[in-house]
């Protein structure tokens, strides 16, 4: 056995080694009796007892040990007792070690104890390489005993030593590469360890394991010793390789005695090792510094990019509360609006739905009468009859507002701004100038021609309004303005935009503006439409108008929608001689300011709605004059329901249920309705008249100067909007946003009874503009309508000729002729004589004939 076990070491360093040391040995006290290749352990054996070591050691370094345990029995007989050779052992070693000699340690000769057995090889195989050394170590000490010798002797007997480390320690698992150590022991000992190469751990243990498994195989195959039946059964067959399969379970278990059990320098080795074979530099590489850096480099971005993402997600939720309370403030901002809007219509509407601003022009240089008495803020204006400058001679009239002659453009378009806004809310507007020529109607409504920004007039800025409006609101509501300009002279309807000079007659006498629905639009007949996008587009659009102008008359409806809010502007001159001019304007005012339109409503009817209700108001009247007649076909015939009152004017509420059509002029001598009841038509009809009325009815009607000349802008919106997008757009609110802007202009004449002409811009604002021609060809059935209102609004103010004829009777003013051809109505014209801008006017008219 022992000779099996010995033949496996002959071709290891330990075994040259030992060979060597125990020639060395045997050379300083004498055989050691053992053959010439002794194995490791038979080796160490020799050495257990202590005796061959310390005698060596006497002979190196006389007195090493001084006292040396004797064994006298024979070699080969028992060992000593322990206590024995350890003391030995332990002698040598101390003196070893003063001599700087490496030394090893007494369990290092116990190994040799371990033989045939099966653990045995286990447990040498298992700490071979851990402490392949176990055997080395004292074989190492022994031949760094011999060195130290050789180097006493070449010193002269001043040995020396180099601290060195056993080959077999450093490098236990370098076997095959010590070739030469044996042959050059010194020079051997001086290497560098790291000049040596390691292979990898695995390689290593793999090599280990096989030798181990063929050991193995070997004790098993000599000693019959049968582990498992079914494994050597396996083996007898040849169906696996042997040394394979012991190979594997003692990789297995070695791998296993690595992770658990293998001394820590070692695994550190390991790890180390798998370190560098993951790039990683060694702690010595300049690289390693910077690797350092780059991993707290590393460790840093984490750290700041968690936070980042903690702060992000910090600032996420924020900007979410932040959302939502600004969508929730947008929302309340919008409702608020929406409220606000109402409740300025509404303040609108209880103001009244007509209202009359009375302004007063400057005085003009020289003239030094003045009849205007006193202008109140309350609205209340008093003049003065320069005939009778007592007491008596004032007279005390109540408007909405009066301007006095310093009031500023800015000052009347504030007062004026909340009516217009009311029209992109869906609410009809019309303003409109009235008074004598040269008292300013241009000036309030366009402002003086050639003046600055600040001198422009309501129509400017009113359009610079809407358009401003339909800016701000684009993101709700598209408005579509287009414009028309018409001008109705003697019953006839002209497109001042289209550059036909004829006049379309039309069949009816009556022309009506009136807020329709659904998409029968508003629009004149035949009338060309433009669309604007600006102010200046508009006024580019009435600069052509006017090149086109014609001057017609028509005649006056008795019906009106003339669902509106109204604003007049009587223009009124300080100057005394104006004063017959001054009053009956004043008092026409006073009259308008009378009439109650009901409220008015925003326009999202149909136009069978409309006509519905017409028939209702038709019938309700019907009753109401005990006349029951058959339903009337079409609405048309409310004017023939209606008793033909020559000189009456009504402006009546069409959409109120309730009977309407009291009027001041047929009140058959009975008090003046109160405020309540009171009438719902304005009539001018002079019989009527009541001494018992008050102030503002004590002119009676035929007392009026009728005016001579107006102007007015009418505003309308109506519609629906037939695009459902456009619908939800306006948050249900089906109907769309159209303005109808009209100035009306008289030729200067005296005469109520003279015709007027009219200019009519119009514009639409719609939302999600429909098909033009859809709002054009739609039109057509309610040109009647507009027409008609048109014509009241002329009616209003002139009456008809019979009318003046009759108000010439009756007040001695000389009127134009009704019966005058419209060129001689214009001749008739008057000026105030120191007038420019009635001259200019005057020019106008000449250019026009
Ligand atoms: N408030 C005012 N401040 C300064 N000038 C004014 C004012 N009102 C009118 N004027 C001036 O009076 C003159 C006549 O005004 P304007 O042409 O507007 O009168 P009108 O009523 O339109 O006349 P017509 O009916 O003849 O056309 C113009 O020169 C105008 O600048």
């Amino acid at each position: 056995m022992e000779n099996c076990a010995t033949a496996g070491l002959h071709d290891t360093l330990t075994s040259r080694k030992a060979e060597e040391a125990a020639a060395w040995l045997e050379s300083l006290v004498g055989p050691l009796g053992i053959s010439g290749h002794p194995s490791e352990k038979v080796f160490i054996s020799r050495l257990r007892n202590g005796l061959i070591l310390c005698n060596a050691i006497n002979k190196v370094h006389p007195g090493a040990v001084p006292k040396v345990v004797e064994n006298h029995t024979p070699l080969q007989s028992q060992p000593l007792p322990a206590y024995q050779y350890f003391e030995n052992v332990r002698n040598f070693l101390v003196a070893v070690e003063e001599l700087k000699v490496p030394a090893f340690e007494t369990s290092d000769l116990e190994r040799g104890n371990l033989t045939t057995t099966l653990q045995y090889l286990l447990e040498l195989c298992i700490y071979d390489t851990l402490e392949a050394g176990s055997a080395a170590k004292v074989v190492d000490c022994i031949l760094a005993l011999k060195l130290y010798n050789e180097c006493k002797q070449i010193n002269g007997g001043n040995g020396f030593y180099k601290s060195i480390r056993s080959p077999m320690v450093m490098h236990p698992a370098n076997v095959n590469n010590s070739q030469s150590l044996s042959s050059d022991s010194c020079r051997r000992l001086d290497m560098p360890a790291t000049s040596e190469k390691q292979p990898p751990a695995n390689v290593e243990i793999q090599k280990l394991s096989d030798f181990i498994a063929k050991l193995l195989i070997e004790h098993m195959a000599d000693t019959k010793e049968n582990i498992n039946d079914n494994l050597l059964m396996s083996f007898r067959t040849g169906n696996m390789d042997k040394e394979k399969v012991l190979s594997k379970i003692m990789v297995g278990c070695f791998e296993d005695k690595l992770q658990n059990n293998f001394p820590e320098n070692f695994l550190k080795e390991r790890s180390k090792s798998q370190a560098h074979s993951t790039l990683v530099p060694s702690e010595d590489s300049s690289k390693f510094k910077d690797y350092e850096d780059l991993k707290s480099l590393l460790t840093k971005t984490k750290t700041e990019f968690e936070d980042l993402q903690s702060m992000f997600q910090t600032d996420l939720r924020e900007l979410r509360y932040q959302l939502q309370e600004m969508s929730a403030a947008a929302l309340e901002y919008h409702r608020v609006l929406k409220e606000n809007r109402n409740l300025c219509n509404m303040v609108q509407d209880l103001k009244g739905n007509i209202r009359v601003y009375c302004r007063i022009r400057p005085a003009i240089t020289g003239k030094k009468s003045n009849v205007i008495y006193f202008v109140g803020k309350d609205g209340s204006l008093v003049i003065l009859d320069p005939l009778k400058p007592r007491k008596d001679g004032r007279k005390k009239f109540q408007f909405n507002q009066v301007f006095g002659p310093t009031a500023t453009q800015d000052e009347v378009y504030n007062d004026t701004q909340p009516l217009i806004r009311s029209v992109m809310d869906g609410y009809n507007v019309c303003i409109f100038a009235y008074g004598q020529t040269g008292l300013g109607k241009t000036y309030t409504m366009s402002g003086p021609s050639g003046g600055s920004i600040k001198d422009m007039g309501i129509n400017y800025m009113a359009l610079n309004d809407l358009f401003q409006i339909s800016k701000e609101r684009k993101e709700v509501i598209n408005y579509d303005i287009q414009v028309q300009m018409v001008e109705i002279y003697n019953e006839q309807v002209r497109d001042l935009l289209s550059g036909d000079t004829s006049a379309t007659k039309y069949p009816f006498t009556f022309l009506e503006i009136w807020s329709c629905s659904g998409d029968s639009g508003l629009s004149l007949p035949d009338a060309r439409m433009y669309t604007v996008m600006s102010t200046t587009d508009v006024f580019n659009l009435m600069k052509l108008g006017e090149v086109n102008r014609v001057v017609s008359s028509t005649a006056v409806n008795h019906r009106s929608s003339g669902h509106a809010k109204t604003l007049m502007f009587a223009r009124v001159s300080p100057e005394g001689d104006s004063f017959g001019q001054t009053i009956s304007t004043l008092q026409f005012a006073q009259r308008v300011s009378t009439v109650e339109l009901g409220a008015a409503r925003v326009n999202k009817e149909s136009s069978e709605i409309m006509q519905l209700k017409e028939q209702v108001e038709n019938l309700r009247k019907a009753l109401a004059s005990k006349q029951p007649r058959s339903l009337p076909e079409k609405p048309k015939a409310v004017s023939e329901q209606t008793p033909p009152r020559m000189w009456r004017l009504s402006i009546e509420n069409g959409s109120n249920m309730k009977s309407q059509t009291v009027n001041l002029g047929d009140r058959k001598g009975s008090k003046t309705p109160s405020l309540p009841n009171r009438s719902r038509r304005l009539s001018l009809e002079g019989p009527r008249y009541s001494k018992k009325d008050n102030f503002q009815e004590k002119v009676a009607p035929d007392d009026i100067s009728m005016p001579s000349c107006f102007e007015a802008v009418t505003l309308l919106k109506y519609g629906q909007s037939q695009d459902p997008e456009a619908k939800s757009k306006m948050n249900g609110h089906s109907s769309f946003a159209s303005s109808t802007m009209q100035v009306y202009n008289l030729p200067t004449t005296r005469s109520p009874s003279s015709s007027y002409r009219k200019r009519s811009v119009k514009t639409h604002c719609r939302t999600q503009i429909p098909l033009k021609n859809n709002l054009i060809s739609s039109a057509n059935g309610k040109g009647s309508q507009i027409k008609k209102s048109l014509q009241t609004i002329g009616k209003l103010i002139n009456g008809s000729e019979k009318r003046a004829m009759r108000r010439q009777s009756l007040t001695g003013f000389q009127a134009s002729g009704s019966n005058r051809s419209h060129d001689s109505r214009r001749n008739t014209r008057t000026y105030p004589p120191d007038n420019k801008a009635m001259a200019l006017t005057q020019d106008k008219v000449k250019n026009i004939q």
